[in-house]
């Protein structure tokens, strides 16, 4: 027997298919998933935090580079970083769709199951969503809600002159393992893995609110990208310390072997979702001995705003080459 396609099922098959194991904080939810709109409710004291987030082929993933699970576990992960960079605990979520309808049923099945255990993994309800037809390939666009103790969300806009800029994980990998996917090369699967299935840095966002980062942002773009940011947000200057960003063993094998300097992943690649971001030198005290953070250089208060790199002994300015959509 062929295998179906969602044309075979129909829509309302399809969201059939589908509509099952949604809701993973039921707390929160007076109204589930099936009706026109669900609605959730959310603790006295807190603030609600909104972001959106869209996976499309050809633009994120290929059928070479992410399997269906992937892209339906990045297309959370990318949604619920955008709340650990709040500071914020992600709790709703739903899912605009559309498919062409030669897509097998299997490939929706599966993405729901890499959605599934990303929901189920970090505490998120899958509200709802909306499924349309496509005429160019896969497009899914997530929207998530969080919740964040009231008026404590960090934004990028409060860096001041003597925190510690710091970084979680190590950056690079993602760019890597695409690098590594797009070149056949199965040999880095611990870089394939991070380009795959980032994760989120829920804990690391809250740790860093209640510690008292001044600054957050998740590296979506590339760190000379969100550090820029920042830097502009808040009105300093930023100087980064070449040596001290963290890049993987991994990341600098495989770097040398393909004659690529790893660092250029960390600050132009983008998609690993861990988190930059600026605190007190003696807030960073409460959180620099956990494994997983590390500091990468300071706000200064040097005129002509924008962000330095130190490298052997001298300074140069930390220009955007992150991922842009629109540039040519
Ligand atoms: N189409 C749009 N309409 C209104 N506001 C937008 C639109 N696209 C982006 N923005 C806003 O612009 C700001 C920057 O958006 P951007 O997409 O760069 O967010 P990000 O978190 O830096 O990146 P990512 O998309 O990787 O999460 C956000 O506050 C976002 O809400
Ligand atoms: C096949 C393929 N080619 C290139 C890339 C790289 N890429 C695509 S979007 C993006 C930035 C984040 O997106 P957004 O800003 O929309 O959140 C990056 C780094 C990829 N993932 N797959
Ligand atoms: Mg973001």
């Amino acid at each position: 027997m062929t295998e179906k396609t969602i044309s075979d099922i129909g829509e309302f098959g399809l969201i059939k298919l589908i509509s099952h194991d949604l809701i993973y904080r039921p707390e929160f939810v007076k109204i589930g998933p099936g009706d026109d709109g669900a609605v959730y409710s959310i603790p006295d004291g807190f603030d609600q935090v909104i972001s959106t987030d869209t996976m499309v082929e050809g633009i994120h993933f290929t059928s070479v580079t992410m399997s269906a699970y992937d892209v339906g576990w990045k297309l959370c992960a990318s949604n619920f970083s955008d709340m650990a960079a709040m500071g914020a605990d992600p709790i709703g979520f739903v899912i605009s769709a559309a498919f062409p309808e030669k897509l097998y049923t299997s490939w929706v099945e599966r993405c729901y199951e890499g959605i599934r255990d990303c929901c189920k993994e970090y505490r998120v309800n899958l509200l709802g969503g909306d499924m349309t037809g496509s005429v160019s390939g896969i497009i899914m666009t997530g929207t998530v809600v969080g919740i964040v103790p009231k008026d404590t969300a960090v934004r990028r806009s409060g860096a001041r002159r003597g925190d510690v800029v710091f970084v979680t994980g190590h950056p690079g990998d993602s760019a890597g393992g695409l690098y590594a996917l797009l070149h056949e090369n199965k040999e880095y699967s611990g870089l394939i893995e991070k380009h795959k299935h980032p994760r989120p840095q829920i804990e690391w966002g809250t740790l860093l609110r209640e510690a008292g980062a001044s600054s957050l942002n998740d590296i979506s773009d590339g760190i000379s990208r969100e550090v820029n940011e920042i830097a502009e947000a808040s009105g300093v200057s930023i100087k980064i310390d070449k040596s001290s960003i963290p890049v993987s063993a991994e990341a600098l094998e495989y770097g040398r072997k393909a004659g690529i300097d790893p660092l250029s992943w960390a600050l132009d690649g983008g998609e690993d979702y861990e988190l930059i971001g600026t605190i007190s030198k003696e807030d960073f005290e409460k959180v620099k001995n956990r494994p997983g953070i590390k500091e990468i250089g300071v706000v200064t208060d040097k005129p002509g705003k924008g962000v330095f790199l130190k490298q052997e002994g001298h300074l140069e300015l930390l220009e955007v080459h992150g991922y842009d959509h629109f540039e040519k």
